[in-house]
């Protein structure tokens, strides 16, 4: 049978990267997405900016909307203090089942838990099933229509708090101008966007970090 690409993306980690090793894994993907096969990861110019939010928030509790094959949550929870939270929803199966593995193999399960499932049901029930307060940080990645929607929804849950910071890829390509057009203009939240490529390509992206002023 015909195998898919995050199926060889994970054949790629297996062989190419050290098991408990995050830092190998996030280089094996990004080797192959840039020299054998393109994927929707945030990648490595994005993924540094990504590396240096995370490190000034130093955040308990992240949410991230869009797994994929956990590119960014490898990224992300490699960075994470003992003790601190991610977690992440993927509604696709296939990619669910590839992102587990391919945290595994970072070794880092204990500081990730994968949800399967969508956004828009997932965040109203984020309080009651996993007992978190407020989101650090929240990374969205996921459909770009949902950018917007799934805001208003974590401000309505009150999953955000007086400086929880939003980081939203693709804000430019595909794009969620929707999305840009409310976080800059609301008095809610202070918004800076910083400049970058699309994922292995020379294609102008960025990403939009906004802090919630409560
Ligand atoms: C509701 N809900 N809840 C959880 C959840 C999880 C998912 C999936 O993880 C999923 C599946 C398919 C697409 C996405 C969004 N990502 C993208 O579409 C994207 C595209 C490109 C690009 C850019 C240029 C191109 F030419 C082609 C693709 C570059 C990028 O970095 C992307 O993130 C996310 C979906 C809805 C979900
Ligand atoms: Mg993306």
């Amino acid at each position: 049978t015909q195998s898919t690409r995050p199926q060889r993306l994970l054949n790629a980690v297996q062989k190419n990267a050290t098991r408990g090793d995050p830092r190998s894994v996030v280089k094996a993907i990004d080797d192959f997405c840039r020299h054998k096969e393109w994927a929707m990861n945030v990648g490595d110019e994005k993924g540094c900016i990504l590396d240096s939010v995370v490190s000034e928030i130093n955040p308990a509790a992240v949410l991230e909307l869009g797994t994929y094959c956990g590119y960014s949550t490898v990224r992300i929870a490699r960075l994470l203090p003992p003790h601190a939270k991610l977690i992440t929803l993927e509604f696709n199966p296939d990619f669910a089942a590839i992102a587990r593995q391919v945290i595994a193999w970072a070794g880092l399960e204990e500081k990730v838990q994968l949800v399967e499932g969508a956004s828009g049901d997932w965040i109203p029930k984020m309080k009651e099933q996993f007992g978190i307060t407020t989101f650090d940080l929240v990374f969205l990645d996921h459909w770009k229509d949902r950018y917007l929607p799934d805001t208003k929804l974590m401000e309505e849950c009150g999953l955000l708090r007086k400086g929880s910071v939003l980081l939203a890829d693709n804000v430019i390509c595909p794009g969620t101008p929707d999305y840009l057009e409310y976080i800059r203009s609301s008095p809610r939240y202070e918004s800076r966007y910083f400049k970058s490529h699309l994922e292995y390509t020379k294609v102008e992206d960025g990403l939009e970090k906004s802090v919630f002023k409560g």
